[in-house]
């Protein structure tokens, strides 16, 4: 069976949406605007009281405003602490279960649909972009929340004393959502630069910082601090572009209540001058500065919005792709058919394109029988690693049969296909835990003893016997380091442990001097005795130990020579 490819433009069945509003959050922004509107009221009350003191009026009257001062000047932090705390709940358990969610859309994308960047990379963006989408529920909709609220009641109040006073505040609070939104559309507009500018930065920095040495061989290192001021100015500059939004709404809130204030002063001078009411006018011209504590977390609250906009729009990019291989959304099942503990793997005429339009791979033929290391060499770009995802079923091919003992492994759901391979490459990721956990990944229930003999199959017998904790010894991040061989050594013992009677390793040996090369490569040989494996390498070792070497050439590229085309792009000898 032939699967059709599938393009990157498709979009998948269900778009990645983010919520608009998590369970909990208006619950908690209600709280918000009371905490402000006691605020308000304290400031408001205070004014009353301060005025009203000097005419001497009844202490009942006093005591009594006194009582509300306290009542309202408490209210305000127990209430913004417990909507601290609801809404930052609401928010935490949203981003837990929406990682998770994501976590489950880009698995089947992996790696087809995720673009040059590397794992890590992407890996991070996609943890910040959603940070931001989960923190808008904080940042955004309580301030939003609390604006309505707090409007609300401060109208009610002013509809109560002074009717012409609403008209007052109902005008600020437009004018609030205006100036909000010139600065919303400003930050907008000029966020993908911003990220793209920052991303440069950073990308320019990797290689200078890492590729160091050899610029200075050269004699680039001037033109490359050239690159790093010239991605530095283009930041600054998008920047500084972007700081206009905040700067409006910043030095615009302020004089938004200011001229609230004085709006209402006007309004209330007659009774002043009538030496009439003076406290609530007192009152009803404090209510406006209050409210500006209100109004000035908009800026803020409108940056964060279009901030999880953007990050919003680039998670539905990454998100909304078609998987590279047919059903790669279903888990494995219960009662898929097997090929037999020791599979043959069986290629023929395999072709593969990434992206619909360019072949990446023609006519790969691969035969290979339990026990044989099959290494498949050649130029880059010849279409090694393309051949392993077709085999690990990350991409469907467009032409060509693949079988793994007795079953046609492309009719069966690529989960189904995996859990009889162990891949292993070049960016063996060691987890943050202990050895033994680290091992674990590959198989959760195998003993210590199992791991041990798979740490020993990989050649890493005399280091675990060095550590003083043995399989507790904690590695990754806070623990002990691991040099890149051991690293290498690492990812085929989790595979060994794996039982999975297929071996796919792209490069494993890529980053390690010679002789660690050979050591590695070596001691695979040896564990693999009743193993298919294909081993794809730039680098000399391990050929030696290899049954046969495959040869690719470029698809269709200058290499392919007269007799290139289905069947001819490959080429294989004894090892
Ligand atoms: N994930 C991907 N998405 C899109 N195109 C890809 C992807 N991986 C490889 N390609 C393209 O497929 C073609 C074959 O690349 P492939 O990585 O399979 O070659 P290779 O022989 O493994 O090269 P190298 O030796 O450089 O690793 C290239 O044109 C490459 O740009």
């Amino acid at each position: 069976m032939t699967p059709t490819p599938s393009t990157a433009t498709s979009t998948a069945a269900r778009p990645w949406r983010p919520r608009c509003l998590v369970p909990g959050i208006v619950p908690a922004a209600g709280i918000g605007g009371l905490a402000l509107t006691s605020g308000v009221a304290l400031t408001a009350t205070s004014g009353w009281l301060i005025t009203a003191a000097s005419f001497r009026p009844q202490i009942l009257t006093l005591l009594a405003v006194i009582v509300a001062v306290r009542a309202f000047g408490i209210a305000r932090p127990v209430l913004r602490y417990v909507e601290r705390v609801k809404s930052h709940d609401a928010a935490l358990a949203a981003l837990a279960e929406d990682r998770g969610r994501v976590y489950d859309r880009l698995i089947p994308l992996t790696p087809a649909r995720l673009g040059a960047r590397g794992r890590g990379d992407l890996l991070a963006g996609v943890v910040d972009d959603l940070d931001d989408v989960a923190y808008a529920q904080v940042r955004v909709v309580v301030p939003l929340v609390a604006l309505a609220i707090t409007g609300l009641a401060a109208v009610l109040i002013d509809a109560l004393f002074l009717v012409p006073a609403v008209p007052v505040v109902v005008s600020t609070i437009v004018a609030t959502l205006l100036v909000g939104a010139v600065d919303w559309w400003i930050e907008h507009r000029t966020q993908d630069e911003v990220v793209a500018a920052r991303a440069r930065v950073g990308d320019v920095a990797a290689t200078v910082t890492r590729d160091g040495a050899e610029l200075a061989a050269i004699g680039a290192h001037a033109e490359a601090a050239a690159w790093l001021g010239d991605a530095q100015r283009r930041l600054a500059r998008a920047v500084r572009a972007q700081s206009w939004g905040r700067a409006l709404g910043v030095g615009l809130m302020p004089l938004v209540a200011a001229g609230h204030a004085v709006w209402m002063a006007f309004l209330v001078e007659p009774w002043v001058q009538a030496g009439f009411r003076t406290p609530l006018a007192a009152l009803l011209v404090l209510t406006p500065i209050a409210l500006g504590e209100v109004i000035g977390a908009i800026p803020d609250a409108v940056g964060s919005l279009a901030r999880a906009q953007g990050a919003a729009a680039r998670l539905r990019r990454l998100l909304d792709q078609e998987p590279a291989a047919a059903r790669s959304e279903e888990s494995p099942s219960e009662d898929a058919p097997t090929p037999g503990p020791r599979p043959h793997v069986e290629a023929r005429a395999l072709e593969a394109s990434w992206d619909g339009r360019r072949p990446a791979l023609t006519g790969a033929d691969l035969d290979v029988a339990p026990g044989e290391v099959v290494a498949v060499v050649g130029p880059n770009g010849s279409g090694k690693s393309t051949l392993l995802a077709t085999l690990a079923r990350h991409l469907d091919p467009t032409g060509g049969t693949y079988r793994l003992g007795d079953l046609d492994a492309l009719a069966q759901t690529p989960a189904d296909v995996r859990t009889h391979l162990a891949i292993v490459d070049d960016e063996v990721h060691v987890f943050a835990s202990t050895l033994r956990e680290n091992l674990r990944l590959a198989r959760p229930d195998a003993d210590d003893e199992e791991i041990h003999e798979a740490l020993r199959l990989a050649g890493l017998g005399p280091l675990v016997a060095s550590f003083p904790d043995g399989l507790d010894e904690r590695l990754g991040t806070g623990g002990r380091g691991v040099s890149g061989g051991e690293r290498a050594r690492l990812g085929i013992a989790r595979a060994l442990l794996s039982r999975r009677p297929v071996l796919l390793l792209d490069e494993p040996v890529a980053h390690l001097d010679h002789p660690t090369a050979v050591a590695v490569l070596d001691d695979l040989t040896r564990a693999s005795t009743d193993r298919a494996v294909v081993l794809v390498t730039h680098r000399p070792e391990g050929l030696d130990d290899a049954t046969r070497v495959v040869t690719l050439s470029p698809a269709g590229g200058p290499d392919a020579g007269p007799g290139t085309g289905p069947g001819a792009g490959l080429d294989a000898q004894p090892g």
